[in-house]
């Protein structure tokens, strides 16, 4: 038979699978004739890597929020993919009816998929986070529709550090407020209560990869550094983990929250902690919005027991930019916080620098790209992280299984007697928590062997979803 051929009628099996299955993957599955006109010419390339692809690149849709940066968009574009960009998030309706439609989404920070929106997206493989936090996405849920989430867990980290140590020194010199007043004609020249940050003592909540990096920044300037952390982590220079937080309120005369939002973080700190810091002391957020209850910190800077704060982060942040947008309609207590002395506001921008910006766009767009054409789940916050190597250029009858389940017993049991049928080339499978991953490599197949294994796997029990490359 003509390879021409036998690549339509691979392409008539593929499809055919696609229509006899229900699994949230199984749309993924296909590939097209575009795709199919590409192949010969790739094999030709002996001796290189194979690029796996999981059906016409050109038939992958991927919706980018949130103003994600231009990296993220070359990289997706130079696969085929098509690309849809928006500046802003989206309103929840309009998001659920994009999110139908879409392989793969990239948002931020302000972005909530919810169980609720996730429920409607029957075509999604992937989301990328391009940030740090995940909070903003139902991790578990997304794991359970077979769909891999991936984040930057450091690529923003120094920016952050370099913006705390510029608030440290803006409140203890009340830099805010001077400025603030002179843009409005008044000169108001004072020292009182205005600070040196050498010698003073920095309390970190959460030492990881930005409490961590800000521990070095601040001892260059000569300040003391304690830390609190739920784990025991390695000081780095001369910080010291404190084993409560409670001996770090009363000993810093600046805190700075570091920690992701969590149910044990949530109102971290509150009245008893205000309480129990320093008079004088000041407070630093920006993690997240949860973390701080700002009801009490109000109190607590009206009361004189707290000098300054500085908050990058809020409960609920506007989807977009625009005057107006920072109201007590968004949080009820915006017109008492924004009226206080020595309080520093910022929209969230912790993380938001160039550089941070494009590393974080090359690597969540990279590691979202590898998952979608390979399988490859290095990195993924939801999921087992499994990787195989690639395939040689040359192994053209060669189909890259990659299969979702969840995590209970017999599953692989079932699924190697379907795949040992064929020569298994190479195979990996974890598991995290619920959910688990199997990867596996089968040459020697052809058309109809693969969408025989397609069949049989769709047929397993505790199968999440499949996807095939080759
Ligand atoms: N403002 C911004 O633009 C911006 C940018 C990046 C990250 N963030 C936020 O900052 C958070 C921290 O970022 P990171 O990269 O340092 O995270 P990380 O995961 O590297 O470190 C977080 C640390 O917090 C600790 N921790 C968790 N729960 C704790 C608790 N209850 N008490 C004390 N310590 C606790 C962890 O053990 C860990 O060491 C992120 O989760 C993200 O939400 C905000
Ligand atoms: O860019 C954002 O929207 C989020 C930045 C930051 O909070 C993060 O989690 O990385």
């Amino acid at each position: 038979m003509a390879f021409g051929q036998q690549i339509n009628n691979l392409q008539d099996s593929f499809e055919a699978a696609l229509n006899l299955s229900s699994s949230p993957g199984a749309v993924s599955t296909s590939p097209t004739q575009s795709f199919m006109n590409t192949l010969p010419h790739r094999i030709s390339t002996a001796k290189q890597q194979k690029a796996l692809k999981p059906f016409s690149t050109g038939d992958i849709k991927i919706l980018l929020l949130e103003n994600v940066n231009e990296t993220a968009i070359e990289i997706f574009t130079k696969q085929g993919y098509q690309v849809e960009f928006q500046k802003s998030s989206l309103p929840e309706a309009e998001l659920i009816e994009k999110i139908k439609d879409v392989h793969a989404i990239g948002i931020r920070s302000k972005t909530k998929l919810t169980a609720e929106i996730l429920k409607h997206a029957k075509n999604l493989v992937v989301v990328g986070c391009f940030c740090i936090g995940t909070n903003q996405v139902d991790l578990d849920f997304a794991a359970k529709q077979g769909i891999a989430v991936f984040n930057s867990p450091f690529s923003n980290s120094r920016s952050v550090a370099e913006l705390v140590i510029a608030e440290i020194i803006t409140l203890a010199r009340q830099l805010g407020d001077r400025s603030i007043e002179l843009h409005t004609g008044t000169w108001n020249k004072v020292s009182a209560k205005c600070w040196e940050v050498r010698g003073k003592t920095l309390g970190i909540i959460g030492y990881g990869h930005i409490g961590s990096q800000l521990s070095v920044l601040a001892e260059a300037l000569g300040m003391n550094v304690l830390y609190y952390d739920i784990v025991t982590i390695m000081s780095l220079g001369t910080a010291k983990q404190v084993s409560t937080l409670n001996e770090l309120l009363n000993k810093s005369d600046f805190i700075t929250c570091h920690v992701p939002a969590t149910a044990e973080t949530k109102n971290l700190l509150s009245g008893p902690q205000f309480a129990a810091m320093k008079d004088g002391s000041y407070v630093i957020n920006a993690s997240r919005g949860t973390v701080v209850d700002i009801p009490a910190l109000i109190q607590a800077m009206k009361a004189g027991k707290i000098a300054g704060a500085a908050l990058d982060v809020y409960p609920n942040e506007p989807a977009k930019n625009g005057a107006g947008a920072f109201a007590d309609g968004l949080n009820s207590w915006t017109t008492d916080l924004v009226s206080l002395p020595n309080v520093i506001l910022t929209p969230h921008i912790g993380g938001s620098t160039e550089e941070a910006q494009s590393s974080i766009g090359i690597e969540v767009a990279t590691a979202v790209t590898k998952y979608i054409n390979e399988g490859n789940t290095v990195g993924a916050v939801n999921f087992p992280e499994v990787s195989l190597r690639a395939l040689d250029l040359d192994q053209d009858n060669t189909v890259r299984v990659l299969y979702i389940h969840h995590n209970v017993p017999g599953v692989l049991k079932t699924v190697n007697n379907i795949l040992s049928n064929h020569n298994i080339e190479k195979q990996y499978s974890d598991s995290n928590g619920d959910i688990a991953y199997l990867m596996a490599d089968i040459s020697n197949v052809n058309q109809s062997d693969i969408k025989q294994i397609y069949d049989e796997l769709n047929e397993t029990d505790y199968k999440i979803s499949i996807r095939l490359l080759y």
